[in-house]
């Protein structure tokens, strides 16, 4: 999937924006405060129907406006001549709409199917350094877009277990009526757990490969964590650990406990990698995952990257564009300079289409596309207001 075209109205400082895209590239360039992180998040409503940097909807709308609406055209991978329309409007109050292919839908999930996107910006280091349910939200994300099943049986385990929790907090407690929920809960962990090992399995093959030849790291290991003790059962554990949750009042261990573990030689990758090495490591486990989710669905998925060069050097850089250019995914870059942007990627292949975009106090130009060493000069292009 790509995005064609991008029209955004009132979302931060961007009055309004109507761009054409590249298939491929498309950086973004701009001096500190213009608008580049605010072109991201616009392509994150159409993602996920909010910002990626924040889930109140009030700070996103323009200072003194009402609502903002960002509107899309996707072209679906395969099939360059067919477009599908998509576009959210949200206002002050909480209300909006979300409309994917001209048919109102009631669940931004509908529009995450669309456009999968993946986000590196300053926040990706909790990938490392966060709780376990940052690398669990990041696993469950490919899960969910190559498992057809994966939502409604999260959504079941969800649900059994806020149940589950609610019985655990009674004053009397009839184990007897605990058994029925934990044989639903059990088995449906246990799926859960099954898709999860297996989509990890393919991730881990595909992020070896990745990283083997470009980050020297001694000792990296990833392995999956599935909550509960890999030698017993869920039933096993639940039953085993009844008087232990009753104290509690919650389910201590199950799938809601899942993790990824990220160690360089038994110690959190965090505690030991430099702030360059963490960022290309972040890289590559959102570049491993898109390559996987295009392995299997034959789709690919939208990067958005804030502020590439931040944390790393021009070899780096340039690791991590050439991954990307492999991936022939479509790429939206920001970074303060021009130049160090263009120059981080192989010189201009064929297959790849870009555009270069200039953005100031909101505004933004299109540029004409260049080699690195000439000046672009702005078109007669103007998008902004
Ligand atoms: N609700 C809002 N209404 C109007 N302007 C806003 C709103 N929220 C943020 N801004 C302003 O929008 C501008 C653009 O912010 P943005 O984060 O997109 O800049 P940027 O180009 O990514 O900057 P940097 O390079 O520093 O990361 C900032 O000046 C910010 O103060």
């Amino acid at each position: 999937m790509s995005l064609k075209r991008l029209s955004v109205q009132n979302l931060r400082n961007l009055s309004y924006v109507d761009l054409e895209l590249a298939e491929h590239l498309n950086i973004i360039y701009g001096a500190n405060g213009s608008g580049k992180t605010s072109l991201l998040e616009a392509i994150s409503v159409l993602s996920l129907g909010r910002s990626f940097r924040s889930r109140k909807i009030k700070s996103l709308i323009k200072s003194e406006q009402e609502q903002l609406t960002v509107f899309g055209r996707l072209v679906v991978d395969g099939e360059q001549s067919v477009e599908m329309p998509v576009g959210v409007s949200r206002d002050r109050q909480g209300g909006g709409q979300i409309k994917v292919d001209g048919c109102t839908v009631s669940s931004a999930s509908q529009l995450t199917e669309h456009l999968p996107l993946q986000i590196m910006n300053g926040h990706s280091f909790q990938l490392l350094e966060g709780a376990p349910q940052v690398r669990r939200q990041f696993m469950d994300w490919l899960v969910f877009h190559v498992e057809p099943g994966f939502l409604s049986l999260w959504k079941d385990v969800q649900k059994l277990l806020k149940q589950r929790n609610s019985v655990l907090r009674r004053d009397k407690i009839d184990p007897l009526l605990l058994a029925p929920w934990d044989k639903e809960l059990a088995v449906k962990a246990t799926q859960l757990d099954q898709m999860r090992q297996q989509v990890f399995d393919r991730f881990l093959a595909r992020f070896k490969a990745l990283v083997e030849d470009f980050i020297a790291i001694d000792g990296l290991m990833l392995s999956y964590y599935r909550g509960w003790d890999r030698e017993q059962s869920y039933s096993e554990c639940l039953e085993a650990g009844l008087n232990r949750d009753i104290d509690l009042g919650y389910t201590r261990v199950g799938p809601h406990r899942a993790d990824i573990r990220i160690g360089i030689l038994k110690q959190p990758a965090a505690e030991v990698l430099s702030r360059g090495q963490q960022k290309l490591l972040v890289s590559a486990l959102r570049i491993a995952q898109g390559a996987v989710f295009q392995e299997i669905t034959g789709r690919r998925c939208v990067y958005l990257i804030d502020d590439l060069p931040a944390e790393l050097d021009s070899h780096y850089r340039e690791v991590l564009a050439g991954w990307l250019d492999r991936l022939q995914s479509q790429v939206f870059v920001t970074g303060v300079e021009r130049d160090v942007l263009i120059s981080a990627w192989p010189v201009q292949s064929k297959e790849r289409t870009q555009s270069v975009f200039h953005v100031e106090h909101g505004m933004v130009t299109t540029c004409e596309t260049a080699p690195v060493d000439t000046v672009n000069k702005p078109t007669e292009y103007e998008v902004g207001q």
